[in-house]
Order: structure tokens, then sequence, then C-alpha cells
């Protein structure tokens, strides 16, 4: 009978989460959003119902109804004053604005009611029912089972039933649809926002005669729920429902049958990873939408005035700050640090990391154990703790490596969460409430101690800053930075030119846990013993916060936002203004809504210019780098310049792709040969840009086989395809536009030498192009854009780096999806030319997929025509046109017209 009285219990946890779940559901469905804090809107209803209930002691029932109102009226507020200005920014700028709202909450909470526990009288009746002889449930908590059932029913049937739960179900989908039928979007994301706001503020008023009153907690509320929504894929209220009492009563068993602790606060966690990684894909499909994302420094060194910074803050430091500046500033210091972290992870790789203050901890950990149990001295230890944490980032990235955007982030801040409560938490790895206790460090016989020798421990920690922001700019401006901003900026197109996605996202997540564990040895050994609970989740939430008030992607940035963390400069100073430091969180999550509605890139870039101003009246030299060289030699050729490797023949025989009911190719057999072009035509929705999918590893066939001369390559992955000399350019381009021209081709031509991860972070080196990239430069005649974004280039010459691109890689067989598109008729020609030069100068076989059927009649050696997947005809262009199939399904008075041109206008 005791497990059925735990899996009541369970129940009644659950029924808590479900209300938290259905509200995110309820938002995501509404405004397409991912709502961090709904957890904060319990703790509104939560700390509401105590006011009215307590402070102004009114009756229950009123307390109640109007502690839902205030949360009504908060989740109006947000959506109404925070995400409406916010419309066009990214999906994943909307998440962290929601956990801009967390943030502010909390500390507007913590402000009011500080950190403990406050207790509220119960309105529900607290007595027990006994469904099953000897299992009991409180009657409160049943009742809130009840609601949570009745909730669901009610929200499934609105969604279902009603034209506004259709409408508003669209929303999620796509708004400018709705708004083009009439409807309001703001309108209907309103209601859908007050509506889950209520709710969970109903919650708040409901649970907390039953939990306590705790803003932490009640704020992390959301993770649970945030567990059962993503089973339900944020659409469906029964799987979520279903999915909050599941995970109540497992975290309830465990919480009985397993002795070791934390387990219970892990498993939603456990299930949504394994959910995560079960469901994804590894790499995104072709309708993902991409990002607008925030940009990043160019990773120059400016020599003068990093000197002369540097110096200024060790003179200071010895000889000028009294010790509790020397303090403030060394947990600046090392908070810097830490935001790098984020910028290497979150800035550089795209990679939105919910976990970094948990890793520092473990890494302070990691060296705290080193150093008393093993006896280890301090930079061993902390080299040891660095590496170990660098282990503990690759298995945080794990999910990374089959999901994106926000579903990362809240896999994150589970693995953060699962990695607190079983490993900080652990008694006898962390010693519990006492900590482990540390001894002086000391490097070599000189001892820094931050007690007793304060001013060498801040100059050991702005030695290392120094380092790892040197090693951070090093990575921007190298091979390795220039892969994870392929990867940041789009995978597939990344993957399509040999850059491997898997290692380099594996790559920045252990290189940010290794930077925050250096953060997190150098904060914690300030004092004489390390804690875990001064690791939590929560602050890992407010280090992303900051990163983006400083400015995610820039050096700059994450050294802006260190100032706002606990306990550094900006605590500081606030003491000194009147003791205001307490306020110092409140700012923080101010400034994040701020800058997140600005729509810009942090406080570092908005203040560029002031920089810049202070530079010119310091008269302070810069000493630029020039950015890097890479003329083409006036008049080299392909075959002067390298050996190519010999051509390769791809032949592909029977392909079939099915997506689900769809047969979207049907037994498709062609052969490209070196020097030869082979078009490929057929109306919308034929399947070729799926062939094209299918030869490049993007999607697996159902069936039929790809042979690059005589090896099969079905089973390749993209990256190894493309190694192999496939190259692809993208019907929407995709082209990196965070990087220049020059360094678009370089990703192309980068070589995929492992150790250019560590020798990248100290000597980067300039920008090589080989010989196919100078070529293509030379061929496209690029000359003169090498140092221009995409973005400002004309659509025209944009298709040319793209293809240009994927000449670079130097490929044997070139696979090019609609290059045409959107080109003038004399560049279109201009494009045939080329390509035509590329099958013959270059020895490659080609395959041109195209609209453009005078184009594709004018350039080709054979066309093989598409209908539905299947091949309709094949042959030269010649029989092609006169096909009466091509012509009467296809081509119409087209052909005609190219007949007239073909014979003269191929080269
Ligand atoms: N990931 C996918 N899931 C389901 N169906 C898909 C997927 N990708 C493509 N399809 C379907 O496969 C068929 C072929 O699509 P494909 O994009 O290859 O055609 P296409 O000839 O390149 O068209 P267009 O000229 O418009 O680019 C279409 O019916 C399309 O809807």
């Amino acid at each position: 009978m005791e497990i059925v009285q735990f899996i009541l219990l369970g129940l009644g946890i659950g029924a808590i989460y479900s209300l938290l779940g259905q509200g995110l559901v309820l938002i995501y469905r509404g405004s397409g959003i991912v709502n961090f804090a709904q957890g904060s809107f319990v703790m509104v209803g939560g700390f509401a119902y105590y006011e009215f209930r307590v402070s102004l002691d009114w009756p229950a029932v009123p307390s109640v109804v109007l502690a839902t109102a205030v949360g009504v009226l908060f989740g109006v507020a947000v959506q109404y004053l925070i995400l409406r200005p916010m419309r066009t920014s990214s999906p994943i700028e909307r998440v962290i604005a929601t956990l801009g709202v967390l943030l502010t909450l909390q500390a507007a909470a913590v402000l009011r009611y500080g950190v403990s526990s406050t207790s509220v009288p119960s309105f529900l009746p607290t007595n027990a029912v006994e469904p099953l002889p000897g299992a009991s449930l409180g009657v409160d908590r049943l009742i809130i089972l009840v609601i949570g059932v009745v909730l669901t029913v009610a929200l499934y049937c609105v969604f279902r039933f009603t034209a506004f739960g259709r409408v508003a179900s669209a929303m999620a989908e796509n708004q400018r649809a709705v708004a083009s039928l009439g409807h309001s979007p703001d309108r209907i994301a309103v209601a859908n926002w007050a509506l889950a706001a209520g709710i969970a503020a109903l919650a708040g008023a409901l649970i907390g005669p039953i939990t306590y009153l705790q803003p932490t907690q009640l704020t992390l509320l959301v993770v649970p729920a945030l567990a059962a929504a993503l089973l339900a894929r944020f659409v469906s209220f029964p799987i979520a429902f279903a999915g909050a009492l599941g995970i109540g009563v497992v975290q309830s068993l465990l919480t009985r049958y397993v002795t070791v602790t934390g387990w219970g606060d892990s498993v939603p966690f456990v299930v949504i990873v394994a959910y995560l990684v079960l469901r994804g894909s590894s790499l995104p499909l072709r309708s993902h939408v991409l990002e607008r994302l925030p940009s990043v420094g160019d990773g120059r060194i400016r020599v003068v005035p990093t000197v002369v910074v540097v110096g200024a803050f060790a003179f200071l430091i010895a000889f000028v700050v009294p010790p509790v500046w020397a303090q403030a500033l060394t947990v600046t210091m090392a908070f810097g640090i830490l935001t790098l972290s984020v910028t290497v992870v979150t800035g550089y790789a795209g990679q939105l990391s919910l976990a970094q203050y948990v890793l520092a901890g473990s890494g302070a950990f990691a060296a705290a154990t080193f150093v008393s149990r093993a006896g280890w001295s301090f930079l061993p230890a902390l080299l040891g703790a660095m590496a170990a944490a660098a282990l503990v980032g690759v298995l945080v990235a794990l999910p990374a490596l089959r999901t994106r955007g926000i579903n990362l982030a809240i896999a994150t801040l589970g693995m953060g969460i699962v990695l607190f409560s079983l490993v900080l938490s652990d008694f006898k790895f962390a010693g519990g409430d006492t900590g482990i206790p540390i001894e002086e460090p000391s490097i070599l016989g000189w001892e820094f101690g931050a007690i007793l020798h304060p001013y060498n421990y801040g100059l050991v920690t702005l030695a290392a800053l120094t380092l790892s922001a040197l090693a951070v700019a090093n990575l921007r401006r190298g091979r390795v930075g220039r892969r994870l901003l392929a990867v940041r900026s789009n995978e597939r197109a990344a993957a399509a030119l040999g850059v491997n996605v898997y290692v380099g996202k594996l790559y920045a997540f252990a290189l940010a846990s290794a930077l925050a564990a250096l953060a997190g040895v150098l904060l914690a050994f300030q004092g004489v013993t390390v804690l875990p609970a001064q690791f939590d989740v929560l602050t890992s939430i407010t280090v992303i916060g900051v990163a983006v008030v400083g400015g995610i992607g820039t050096i700059g940035g994450a050294m802006l936002a260190a100032t706002l963390l606990p306990g550094g400069v900006g605590t500081q100073i606030l003491h000194g203004a009147d003791n205001l430091e307490r306020f110092l969180p409140l700012i923080s999550g101010l400034f994040l809504l701020y800058v997140l509605r600005s729509g810009r890139n942090g406080l570092y870039e908005m203040n560029a210019h002031l920089v810049r101003r202070i530079g010119k009246l310091l008269r302070v030299p810069s000493v630029k780098a020039r950015p890097p060289k890479a003329r083409p030699p006036e008049s080299a050729t392909v075959e002067e310049q390298h050996d190519r490797p010999p051509s390769r023949t791809l032949r592909v025989s029977d392909l079939r792709v099915q997506f689900g009911g769809v047969v979207a190719v049907d037994d498709v057999s062609l052969d490209l040969v070196p020097g030869e072009v082979h078009g490929l035509i057929g109306p919308n929705g034929a399947g070729k840009t799926t062939v094209i999918d299918a030869l490049t590893g993007f999607v697996r066939p159902t069936r039929g086989t790809i042979r690059l001369d005589d090896v099969a390559i079905g089973p390749w992955s993209a990256r190894r395809r493309a190694r192999a000399g496939l190259a692809r350019s993208f019907q929407s381009l995709e082209l990196f536009a965070d990087l220049s021209v020059r360094e678009n081709l370089a990703v192309a031509c980068d070589d995929g030498g492992g150790r250019r991860y560590l020798s990248d972070l100290v000597a980067p080196g300039r920008i090589r192009l080989t010989p196919p990239a100078l070529a293509a430069i030379r061929e496209f005649r690029l000359e003169d854009d090498l140092d221009r974004k995409p973005g400002e280039l004309a659509f025209g010459k944009r298709r040319l780096v793209a293809i240009a691109r994927a000449v670079a890689a130097d490929p044997r067989v070139l696979l090019l999806d609609e290059p045409a598109a959107g080109l003038s008729d004399d560049e279109a020609r201009e494009l045939g030319t080329l390509i035509r030069t590329l099958a013959r100068d270059w020895d490659m076989g080609v395959l041109l997929v195209e609209h453009n059927v005078d184009l594709v009649l004018s350039t080709c050696d054979r066309v093989t025509v598409l209908e539905a997947g299947a091949v309709l005809a094949r042959g030269t262009p010649r029989e092609v046109a006169r096909d009466p199939r091509v012509v009467s399904a296809y081509l119409g008075r087209e052909a005609d017209e190219a007949d007239e041109t073909d014979e003269g206008a191929r080269v």
C-alpha cells in the first residue's frame, strides 16, 4: 500500500506542475513563445494572495480572486509592454526576454520578502481522504487535481471546437497569416497570456499554503512544467497534463525509494534529454527558420590599448585601491571569465547554455577536491579542474547534437539542475552545508590567498582574465572561430562545406566549461571553504541575462556584463551610493528587458562610440591588425596552382526518397561525369532539391545506391561526402551572414585539422585561401567584395558568392540548386558560361537544377526531366526539348524558343 500512498502524493505534486504546464502550452499556442517566467507568475499569485489574506486580513475567497486578477494583470503587462514590441525579434531573443521577466520578478520578490519561506494560512480543507485503504491524499491536493482535470478538458475543448481556439493555434505557426485573415495577433496573444498568467497566479494562491512561499522555489517550479510541456511539444493540453502527473509520481517514488538525494529533482530532465535526443535530428530540416543572431566582434586585438588597460588595472590593484575594492575587482574579473565562456558557447557557437554557473561550480569543487583531498598544489588542481569541467561540458552538450534553439535552452537548464542536484548536492563529493575547506593557494612558493594577500589574488585573477580574453579573441579570428560562426549561422551549409558540426558544438561547450571552471575556481578560492549553495541554477540564468545586457558576441560586452554580477564592481558602486547594492539584481533584470526591447546588441555596442571617443581624447594610438590579405595571383590558373586530385564520377541508381506517405523521388537514376553539366528540371515540387539533398547526405533515401567512382557512399554523413568532393549550393543561398565574403570562402577551404582547436587559441594565423578559392575569386570577379558581409552585396553578387563558396571547397562533383533564381537574363547567361567553364576547365561533374529552361538547354550536356518525383524524360537538350511528353507536361512553348537558340548558345 505504501507505493500507492506515494503515487497519490505524486499525483498531488503533478497536479501543481500541470497548472503551470497548461499555461506554458497556452502561451506557446497563443504567441509561439516558451515562457520561462511561468513559475514567476505562480510566485506573483502566491505573494499577492499573502498580501490580501495576511497583510490586509481580507477573507480567503476575495483574496484568491484578487490574486488571480493580479496575475492576469502581470500577464497582460508582460505581453503588452515587453513581448509585443519584440514582435520582429528572433524566438530565442523573446525567450531570453521571458528569462528577463523571471529575473526581474525574482529580484523584486527577494527585495520585498527576502529569501526565507513565508507561510500563509490555507483556505482549502487540509484534512485527508482515503480513496484506497491505507493510502490517503489531502483534500487540498485533491481539489488542485480536480482543477487540473477540469482545466485540461476546458482548454482542450476551447482549442479544438471554438473559432478562437483555432485562430489562436494558428498564431504559433504563422502570425502574419492570422493577421491577413482579419484577426489581431496582439489581442489573441494578450488573451492567452492573461489566461495563462491567471491560471499560474491561481495556482500560486492554492499552493502557497501547501509549499510555503519562497521566491526561488516558486520561480523554479517552471522547470518540471517545462519538461511536461516539452513532452506535449507545447501543443497538446492532455499530454502536458498526463506528463506533469507522470513527472510528479516518478519524483515522489524516487524520493521514497532512492536514498541518494537529488534524483527526484533530476528526473524531469532525464526525461527531457532522452526525449530531445530521441526526437531531435542531427541537422535541422530545410524548413528550419534562421534567426537574427546577435552580432559578434571581429576579435582584433588592439595591442597598445590592451597593454595600457591591463597595466592600469594591475597598477590600481597592486598600489592604489583599498582591499574591499581589490576584492570587488577580483570578483568582477573572475565573473568576466565566466561571461567570456558565454561569449564562446552562445555568442560564437550560437548554443544557448543555461548551465554556465553550475559548470563553474563543478570546476570549483573538482579543484577543491584535488587540493584538499588529493593534496595537489594549486596550479595542477586548477588545470585538472578545467579539464574535468570540459568533460562535463561535453556531457551537457550532448543534447545540443540533436536539438537547437529553445529546446536546447530547456535541456541545458535541465542539465544544470541535474548537475546541481546530483553532483553539487552530493554530500560525499561537495561536503554538504559545510562544503570543502581549502588552503591558501600558492604557485612555486608565492602565496596569493585572497584573505592574507588580496592584491596578489587580484593580480592572478587579472592575469587569468587577460589570457582568457586573448584566447577568446584569437579563437574568433582563427579557423575554429569561423567554423563555430558557420555552425551558429547555418548548420546545413556548414555541414555541406565539410565542417564537423558535432565537433564544433562539443568543442564550444568544452572550452566554455573550462573557462567557467577557471572562473569558478577563482571565485571559490577567495574564501576558506567552497560551498555548493554558492553555485545555484538561478545564477546560471542571471549569467546569460547579464551577458545579453553587456553584449553576448563581444569581449567588451562580456567585461561590461561581469560588473553586474553580485559581489563585484557594480555591487561596490551601489554600496557606496547609500547601500543600494541589494537593488543590483533588479537593475540587471530591468537592463536586460530594456536591451532586448530596444532590439540592440547590448550596452557595449550601444556605447562603443563613447569608448572610441575616450580613446581619441586620450590619444591612445590604436594598432589595428590589418585585415588579412589574400590577393589572388593575377595570372594563376587552377592547373598552375595545384595538382588537382583525380576527377570522380557520381552514379545514382534507382534513388527513391519518401517523406511519410509522400514519394518525393521515385526511382531516379543519373550519372554525373567529369567535364559534363547535367541539367535536372521539372515543375515545382517535382523532387529536384530532394535529389540534391539525398546525394549530399541531408536526407536518407528509402532505396537506391549512390556511388562515388566505385565506392557506395549511401551511409556517409553530409560532412564526409563534402570532404570526399561533393559540394552543393542552396536554393536560398545560406551564406554565413556574420562572416565576410573572404571568411565565407575560407570556411570552405579551411583544412579539418584537429590541432587547430588548441593552436587557434594561441596563434590563429591569417586566412590562407587555397588555390581553388583564389581561382574562384578571380573567376567570379569577387576581388572587391572580399571584406564585405553578404548582406552588403547586391542579390546577384550574393548568388555568385554562394557558388564560389562551393567551388572554393575544390569539389569533384558540384550540385547547384537554382543558381540563376532572381538573376537578370544577362547575369544568367554569364552564369551559364561560368558553369561550363567549371565543368570543362576544372573537370568537374556538375548537376544543374534550374527553372530557367533557356539556361539549362544552352548549358547542359544532358538533361533529366522529373515529374512528381519520377523521371519523365532524359537525353541531350535537343532530345528533351523535342520529347512530346516534356513539351506537353512542362516545356510548352518554351521548347520551341529554346530549340532555336540551343545550337549557338553553348560554348
Ligand atoms: N522534409 C520534408 N518533409 C515532407 N515532405 C517534403 C520534405 N521535403 C520535401 N518534401 C516534399 O517532397 C516533394 C518534392 O519537394 P522538392 O523541394 O524536392 O521539389 P522541387 O522540385 O525542388 O521543388 P521547387 O522547384 O519548388 O524547389 C514536395 O512534395 C515536397 O512537399
